[in-house]
């Protein structure tokens, strides 16, 4: 197998900011819906959710007005202004968000504020439709929650229009606490492309039995990704998003490695010789024993890894940031031998996955470079202490 070199990130000022490489907690594909919205006029407010990035139809027109992909309300002629309730698809802690204001130019939110809640109740999806303002009987129903006075998390803040430059309008959250629900408030009115909820899920570890084997990384058990090494095609953290991959954008590909040889070479045993490889890791929602391992390279057909490996260690959260920056140093230790992939197909490993006893991070490396649907580490819940923190 290929002798794996380690590349460094990208310069931290090219990147977007830091906590967008956590998990998505609002996004449809993982349960997020609206439960309420003040106006749908020009296009509905569940737009906001969904996971792909927002589309222009160039000269294409509903009924109600020009085709737009986003929550778009119509021009206020009434006092107020228009807002909306959204269900986080796994409740967690919010570290910051991206209100998303693509295509969106001369009909963008001028201003947002975000409020947030955590209820124990949770509400079915509505099915919102163009052309709809809420009813009186739905604002009746929504008042019970008094969401006007939820917390606020992004106070009244100005957005930029959606020019193809500057669509992304991040604000870091610092409230860090368990939340459910949101609202979204635009003042007064027009059209935001997607709200993206960056954070981690808090699962309570004490109902996990120790003898029960979970996804460790899962997204919904509170796995995080904390870097990579490229996310040119898909970030590495849809790997643990629930379900399996809708496509080739939901799993993590890198770009092709640019130190590729110009002719291919195998060895006398037919093994090619590849150099380089790409690198993601990721923090567990809980650390634990590793006993099995799943890697899905499906929709990746001509663009799977040559091989993958894993390493992992075993870090106090105290100790992280500076345990992650020595990429190559201790105290990685192998977990999973470099195995070959093929395309297409879930690969699963049991007697492949080294003992080393607990861990609580794990990198994965695809060599030379290339696209992985999901990952799945199933182990055993270790240090709920450690797991509990954040
Ligand atoms: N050309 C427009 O986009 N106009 C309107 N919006 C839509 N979607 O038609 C508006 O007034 O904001």
């Amino acid at each position: 197998m290929a002798e794996i070199q380690l590349i460094e990130a990208p310069a931290p000022h090219q990147q977007p900011p830091d906590y967008t490489r956590l998990n998505d907690l609002a996004c449809s594909k993982v349960g997020g819906c609206i439960v309420f919205a003040s106006d749908d006029w020009f296009a509905e407010a569940e737009n906001l959710l969904k996971p792909n990035i927002p589309e222009w139809k160039e000269g294409v027109f509903t009924e109600y007005g020009k085709w737009m992909d986003g929550w778009e309300t119509r021009r206020k002629r009434i006092p107020g202004h228009d807002w909306a309730i959204i269900q986080l698809g796994v409740s967690g802690v919010i570290f910051g968000v991206d209100v998303d204001t693509s295509f969106f130019t001369g009909n963008y939110t001028p201003r947002i504020s975000i409020q947030a809640a955590n209820l124990k109740k949770k509400f079915p999806s509505r099915n919102g439709k163009p052309g709809k303002a809420a009813t009186e009987a739905e604002y009746k129903k929504i008042a019970a929650l008094n969401s006007e006075n939820w917390e606020t998390i992004v106070p009244i803040s100005e957005l930029k229009p959606g020019y193809k430059t500057s669509f992304h309008n991040f604000f870091r959250v610092k409230r860090q606490q368990l939340w459910t629900h949101l609202r979204l408030n635009m003042f007064p009115d027009g059209g935001i492309a997607r709200l993206r909820v960056y954070g981690q899920a808090k699962r309570d570890w004490s109902l996990v039995d120790k003898d029960t084997v979970v996804d460790l990384v899962a997204m919904v058990n509170g796995g995080v990704c904390l870097g990579s090494s490229n996310a040119h095609f898909g970030h590495p953290r849809n790997l643990v998003a629930p379900g399996t991959g809708e496509n080739m954008g939901d799993g993590w590909e890198t770009a092709r490695r640019l130190d590729r040889p110009a002719v291919l070479t195998a060895d006398k045993s037919g093994v090619l010789q590849v150099p380089g490889c790409e690198w993601a890791v990721f923090r567990l929602g809980c650390p634990g024993v590793v006993k099995e391992i799943t890697l899905d390279t499906r929709h990746f057909k001509g663009n799977f890894p040559d091989s993958c490996r894993i390493e992992a260690c075993n870090i106090p959260l105290s100790g992280e940031q500076q345990a992650l920056s020595v990429m190559s140093g201790p105290p990685w230790k192998t977990l999973l031998l470099p195995q070959k992939m093929t395309p297409n197909r879930e690969h699963h490993y049991k007697d492949e996955v080294q003992t080393i006893g607990t861990i609580s991070h794990i990198r994965l490396f695809v060599a030379p470079d290339g696209g992985v649907s999901r990952m799945r580490i199933w182990g055993l819940k270790e240090d709920v202490a450690l797991a509990s923190k954040l």
